[in-house]
């Protein structure tokens, strides 16, 4: 396991332009060496912007978007044309505009019983990812909560071993999510935390902090081959 390297940028802008430079550079390098990227999404209004920007012609052209397989590292579970839903939100920011093959887009089933619908999309994963469920890169969120994926606090699926994808009922928010497991995100080549605002200042100074104790979900995030990258903005890392 590398150490996590965190890069503070001015503004969530800022954040998002350098993610979707760092993502162009890390799909050519895998299609280079593998001739394919294989990729996790996931929620929230950072990885929107994101999104947003890999689709504008200076980024969308420079990605084989025909190699390039995506799925989601947590997903609501709604309809895929509710506004809640995760895919729906990469699909009017980004996947609209790009030419990637539909057989390239590995939707999180939401229709039926969640469990059913958790193995499903493990069948998927493990189907094109193979025995490494080595995905080149897994885009994260951070909530305010701590939370990343659908890895909440006091859920279940935190202590989750053997599954790579699970379904997990969140409390806090009375609703099923489909998520990656902690087994499944540190597996990855490289994790890209995408963090802005003032208001994920509390929790990243405590899991910053020098000896600091493991006190939320997204501290079990770390690859076991892979590396950590941790975008932040100013105003999340000062509360300013
Ligand atoms: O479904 C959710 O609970 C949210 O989408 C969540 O997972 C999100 O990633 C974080 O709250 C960060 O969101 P922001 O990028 O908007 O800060």
């Amino acid at each position: 396991m590398s150490n996590p390297i965190q890069l503070i940028w001015k503004d969530k802008e800022a954040l998002s332009i350098a993610a979707a430079y760092h993502f162009v550079s890390a799909a050519a390098k895998s299609i280079a060496a593998n001739n394919r990227f294989t990729v996790a999404f996931s929620g929230g209004s950072t990885p929107k912007r994101l999104f947003e920007i890999l689709a504008t012609p200076t980024f969308s052209n420079n990605i084989d978007w025909k190699k390039v397989f995506i799925f989601w590292s947590d997903e609501r579970f709604v309809p895929h044309t509710s506004d809640e839903s995760n895919y729906k939100m990469s699909r009017t920011a980004l996947l609209d505009h790009i030419r990637i093959p539909r057989k390239n887009i590995f939707v999180t089933p939401t229709k039926g019983e969640p469990a059913a619908c958790a193995s499903e999309y493990e069948a998927s994963v493990k189907a094109i990812l193979g025995k490494s469920a080595q995905f080149d890169l897994t885009l994260l969120g951070m909530g305010d909560d701590g939370h990343t994926a659908s890895l909440f606090p006091g859920t279940t699926i935190l202590t989750e071993t053997k599954r790579l994808v699970k379904e997990v009922w969140v409390e806090s928010k009375q609703t099923w999510r489909i998520s990656f497991t902690y087994t499944l995100i540190n597996k990855s080549k490289e994790v890209m935390f995408l963090v802005g605002d003032a208001n994920k200042y509390p929790i990243l100074k405590k899991i910053f902090a020098k000896n600091s104790k493991l006190l939320y979900p997204v501290q079990g995030v770390a690859p076991q081959k892979g590396q950590t990258i941790w975008m932040l903005d100013e105003a999340a890392v000062t509360g300013k």
